[in-house]
């Protein structure tokens, strides 16, 4: 099985890429571990939740996702919840729905060391 981190994200052009199917989706997300698939208006996205500590590491958490963001040109929406609840979902906006593209994402995102941002408590 290919290592989602050794990959990086290709130019997101709707004219040929299409939306991975379901099943596609369910054999990719155990390389994602902690994130999930949700359906949102019909669009399946991938969506995780962490515990910070404190708001400001929320932003330090926001900077570190953002600079593996624009590093791979592919990009997250980033929500920060009563203040100490980051929440990521990724999907592929151009195309409606999950393509590789946001996999490779989580997967480095997973690779983060966030250990001195997080709270211990539930959410990890
Ligand atoms: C040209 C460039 O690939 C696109 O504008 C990118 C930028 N980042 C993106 N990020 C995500 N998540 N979905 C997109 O469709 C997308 N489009």
């Amino acid at each position: 099985m290919d290592d989602l981190t050794t990959k990086k994200c290709v130019s997101c052009n709707a004219r040929d890429m299409r939306p991975m199917t379901v099943e596609a989706a369910h054999s990719l997300i155990p390389q994602v571990q902690g994130w999930n698939l949700v359906t949102e208006d019909g669009m399946m996205k991938l969506q995780r939740t962490w515990k910070v500590k404190t708001f400001m590491k929320g932003m330090e958490f926001f900077k570190l996702v953002a600079d593996v963001a624009e590093a791979e040109g592919h990009h997250p929406d980033l929500h920060l919840v009563a203040w100490n609840n980051v929440k990521i979902e990724i999907w592929t906006h151009a195309v409606g729905g999950l393509t590789e593209n946001d996999f490779i994402l989580a997967a480095k995102i997973n690779r983060l060391d966030l250990h001195q941002l997080l709270s211990r408590k539930v959410g990890e």
